[in-house]
């Protein structure tokens, strides 16, 4: 019989399924309208405006938060913006470049699913990546998913990029950045509606157009209640 860690990729399937075909009934205004609400709250949050450095993914053009207007914010600031860029497809393995200005945002095509990606270097220089030496470049990953659920499990598109590239990241003694999942209010179910798996890490806040959510457990619990 089958155990149910065995299960988990079936059951994980079958919701991608479900959450994604609700997903593509949201007009493009409609995702717009509700990301404006989260890049409001994202940038009201005390471990946006402290961190230094930011991985942000580049939204694709439906079914996800529309990062576009965060990222401008990101570039406009003192802050440092790195986006993903997959390397090994076959091996679900990404790595987060710098981006170093509108001009370069502006320049990079897209890819696979409409996602913008930069080449490994720009203007002839190797790009900044997050993997990189022991360098520690980021204090904060604002993630995509599929969706997301109450108990701060994430599930993405079933690759796994992003549980390789953290648990990448934090080897080499790392701290881990600040995970913030981004959630159109579709997206977000009921505690327990994922099932996670051993390598799945668990979202530190998931910001909906209506909430802050903020796990109890996380180290960012305290600081972001501090400050406001
Ligand atoms: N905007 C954005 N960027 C992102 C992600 C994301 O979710 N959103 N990712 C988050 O991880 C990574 C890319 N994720 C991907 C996941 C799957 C496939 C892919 O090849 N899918 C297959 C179908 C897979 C299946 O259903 O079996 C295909 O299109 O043929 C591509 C990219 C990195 N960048
Ligand atoms: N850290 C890891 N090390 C090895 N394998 C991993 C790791 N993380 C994920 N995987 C593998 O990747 C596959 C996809 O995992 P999962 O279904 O959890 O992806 P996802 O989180 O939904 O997708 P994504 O991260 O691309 O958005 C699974 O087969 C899983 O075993």
């Amino acid at each position: 019989m089958a155990t149910i860690q065995q299960l988990i990729p079936q059951q994980k399937r079958l919701l991608r399924k479900t959450v994604s075909a609700g997903l593509s009934l949201i007009s493009s205004n409609g995702i717009e309208v509700q990301s404006h609400k989260i890049t409001e709250r994202i940038r009201a949050l005390p471990v946006f405006k402290s961190s230094q450095g930011v991985c942000c993914y580049l939204s694709m053009p439906s079914g996800e938060v529309s990062t576009a207007s965060i990222v401008s914010a990101i570039l406009k600031s003192e802050k440092r913006l790195f986006v993903p860029k997959m390397l090994n497809k076959k091996e679900g393995m990404m790595d987060c470049f710098e981006i170093y200005g509108e001009e370069d945002l502006a320049s990079l095509l897209s890819g696979q699913w409409g996602i913008k990606e930069p080449e490994t270097s720009w203007n002839g220089t190797p790009r900044t990546h997050a993997l990189q030496d022991d360098n520690e470049l980021l204090d904060l990953i604002l993630l995509p998913a599929v969706a997301y659920d109450r108990s701060f499990s994430r599930l993405g598109h079933g690759k796994g990029y992003y549980d390789r590239f953290i648990a990448s990241y934090s080897a080499n003694d790392r701290h881990r950045p600040v995970l913030v999942g981004l959630s159109l209010r579709e997206q977000l179910l009921g505690s327990g509606a994922i099932p996670m798996s051993d390598h799945d890490w668990r979202m530190d806040m998931i910001i909906t157009p209506d909430e802050v959510l903020i796990r109890a457990e996380s180290d960012v619990k305290e600081r972001e209640s501090s400050s406001s």
